[in-house]
């Protein structure tokens, strides 16, 4: 397609994201008009939001509009399922300069849509505004099936830590980017597309997950998030980490202990959970650390020795 947004205009380019979404179930009235209708069995509304902006989250260097759009439907879905529910819809906010080529918000939409397939939900609607800076908001909404809301507060002493999908690729992917490289693919691949184990949010919380979220900061910091919630201490077991002997060649060629990558991390959306202490896991929960009652120690500890550098990432941090 040719020509920038400012040339198409508003309702142009709404016409261009729109006609690529998917008809899906839960979305029983989609874009077109003032609000969408989405079905919600449970009669609860598993609703959150999360912006990425170009420089911050995303370099048009490293990723196409395609990844950007994977990735800012995944980092939404994921926190659908770290509750324990199963993602229907999402809505889309984006801002754009007029400059930008029409190509770059119509491919990220079909990311987006992609992604959404992945998970099961639907592109319910959104908004475009001109601005400086690329900006891709999106709110994902997900439905319980009568389940309970699997939360960061209910982990007790006695439970185990296991965790599904991936840990510290994005960051190995990032370091390799940001250094200048494009390989090893696997490494930028999980940092431009993360792949959160959707399907896991939901069978987590039948198989009786106490408390969930997902890595988007780094391991040690959203277990903190869970210990603070759940006023516990948790010990990660660092011997339990898998660390990928590519991750291992990464570490060695940028100088950086690959544990670091692991441990403090994010932006692989992979979801920990705690279980009580008699739970069959399946294989694809790994089990990694254990709920402690709160101590002199830090609320998150890795074989049992307080972790003094940075936990994951903060917006803030200097
Ligand atoms: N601007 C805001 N207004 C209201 N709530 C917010 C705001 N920013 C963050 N929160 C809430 O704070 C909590 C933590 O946010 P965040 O760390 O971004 O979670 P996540 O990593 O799951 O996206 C979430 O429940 C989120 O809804
Ligand atoms: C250009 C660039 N620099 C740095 C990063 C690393 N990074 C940016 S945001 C972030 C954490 C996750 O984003 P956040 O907005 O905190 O999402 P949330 O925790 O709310 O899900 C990380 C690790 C990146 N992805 N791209
Ligand atoms: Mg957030
Ligand atoms: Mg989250
Ligand atoms: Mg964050």
């Amino acid at each position: 397609m040719k020509g920038s947004v400012g040339e198409l205009g508003e309702f142009g380019l709404i016409r261009e994201l729109t006609s690529r979404i998917t008809s899906t179930p839960a979305v029983r009235l989609g874009p077109g008009d003032d609000a969408a209708v989405v079905a919600a069995p449970d009669r609860r509304v598993v609703a959150t939001t999360d912006i990425l902006l170009e420089g911050r989250h995303f370099r048009r260097d490293w990723s196409t509009a395609y990844d950007v759009g994977r990735k800012a439907a995944a980092q939404n879905l994921a926190d659908i399922a770290a509750m324990g529910a199963e993602p229907t819809a999402v809505l889309l906010g984006l801002v754009v300069p007029a400059e930008l080529p029409v190509t770059w918000p119509t491919e990220l939409m079909d990311g987006i849509r992609d992604e959404c397939d992945v998970a099961g939900a639907g592109v319910a609607g959104g908004d475009v505004v001109r601005g400086d800076t690329i900006t891709v908001s999106i709110t994902a909404l997900g439905d319980l099936r009568n389940r309970e809301p699997v939360t960061r507060s209910g982990a007790r002493p006695g439970d185990l830590v296991a965790v599904t999908g991936w840990l510290g690729w994005s960051a190995a992917g990032h370091a390799v980017l940001a250094r200048g490289f494009r390989s090893p693919r696997a490494f930028v691949e999980a940092h431009r597309r993360p792949e959160p184990p959707y399907r896991e949010g939901p069978a987590g919380a039948a198989l009786g997950a106490t408390a969930m979220t997902d890595v988007s900061d780094g391991l040690i910091a959203d277990l903190g998030h869970v210990a603070r919630a759940s006023k516990v201490r948790i010990d990660i077991f660092s011997a339990a980490l898998d660390i990928p002997a590519q991750m291992k060649d990464i570490g060695q060629a940028v100088g950086v202990d690959p544990l670091h990558w692991v441990l403090t991390g994010g932006e692989d959306h992979a979801l920990i959970a705690t279980f009580p202490p008699d739970t069959k896991l399946p294989a694809r929960w790994r089990v990694i650390g254990e709920v402690l009652h709160p101590s002199a120690l830090p609320r998150v500890t890795v074989d049992d020795a307080a972790w003094d550098k940075a936990a994951g990432w903060d917006h803030f941090a200097p």
